[in-house]
């Protein structure tokens, strides 16, 4: 098959401009245009440049006028309904990487996902797709713990994220329930909650500075103590790994994929 066609929504935030500049540079994908909102302050400049990699001959547009094989987005929750009804319309498969959905936006994915193929994932990064598989690893074998196993999901972001916790530490937060079966989730604790509930997964949201993403898992046990942490240094994973996944969802069969199908895991 030729090199995809692909289109990336939320073209100039800053997962937009690193797959702008990676997608133009890599020979397996074939960028075809570059969306934003139609009030964007931007509208009609060059992608390539605003990636800082100089012009590419990609106007950043707010309407998709060309033929494509993929749209991968990553933009904000509105941004990815739009993108929902764009591929649905259009029949092209989606890659949906925008965290913060509400539960009515998974409703759209996965009734679009009976008619066109669909990547859905919180985290593309392929070393926090793999400390996954860990996770759900060590839950099941803690799961008849007999003192009881605690679980605490930390993770930290870059001042700017609007979301919080990420979809990533969420995501992290269900395969361990699916596991170990939590039914109750502590948000951060403040006052006398009083003693730590054993089937209560606990998540706390850190915000500072420029962190590309980093996550740990905290099985506490009494007497050890087990992390499992991953930890980004800049947003290329998330960006090769998405553009990975275009490739592979490209042609596919209308459904709903994860990023383990992507990478093989
Ligand atoms: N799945 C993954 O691997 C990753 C997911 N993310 C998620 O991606 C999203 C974006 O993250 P950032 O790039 O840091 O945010 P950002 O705020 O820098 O970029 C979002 C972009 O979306 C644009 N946008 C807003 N409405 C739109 C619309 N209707 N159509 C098209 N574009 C629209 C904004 O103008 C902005 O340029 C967040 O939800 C974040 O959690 C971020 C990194 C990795
Ligand atoms: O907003 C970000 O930056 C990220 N968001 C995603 C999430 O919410 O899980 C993925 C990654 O951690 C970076």
């Amino acid at each position: 098959m030729s090199a995809p066609r692909v289109v990336i929504s939320g073209a100039a935030g800053r997962m937009g401009q690193r797959l702008i500049a990676l997608g133009h540079q890599n020979p397996d994908i074939q960028l075809v245009a570059a969306l934003e909102h139609a009030g964007h302050p931007k509208l009609g400049e060059d992608a390539g440049a605003l990636a800082g990699v100089g012009p590419i001959g990609l106007p950043l547009s707010s309407k998709l006028e060309v033929e494509a094989d993929a749209l991968i987005d990553f933009s904000v929750p509105a941004g990815a309904e739009r993108a929902i009804n764009l591929c649905v319309d259009h029949k092209i498969a989606l890659v949906m990487a925008t965290t913060g959905l509400t539960d009515d936006h998974k409703t759209m994915l996965q009734a679009a996902s009976q008619k066109i193929a669909i990547v859905w994932a919180p985290s593309m990064s392929l070393a926090v797709n793999l400390t996954m598989k860990l996770t759900e690893i060590a839950a099941a074998a803690l799961k008849d713990y007999p003192a009881g196993a605690d679980v605490e999901i930390v993770e930290r972001h870059h001042r700017f994220k609007e979301d919080s916790p990420s979809g990533t530490a969420l995501k992290f937060g269900e395969i361990v329930a699916a596991q170990m079966g939590q039914t109750k989730e502590a948000h951060g604790r403040e006052g006398r909650p009083g003693e730590r509930p054993r089937d209560e997964i606990g998540y706390h949201a850190i915000r500072v500075g420029d962190n590309p993403g980093e996550h740990t898992i905290i099985f506490g046990l009494m007497g050890e103590t087990i992390e499992l942490t991953v930890r980004a240094s800049n947003r290329d994973c998330y960006a090769n790994g998405a553009l990975k996944a275009a490739q592979f969802v490209s042609g596919k069969p209308a459904g709903l994929y994860t990023m383990s199908d992507v990478l093989g895991l």
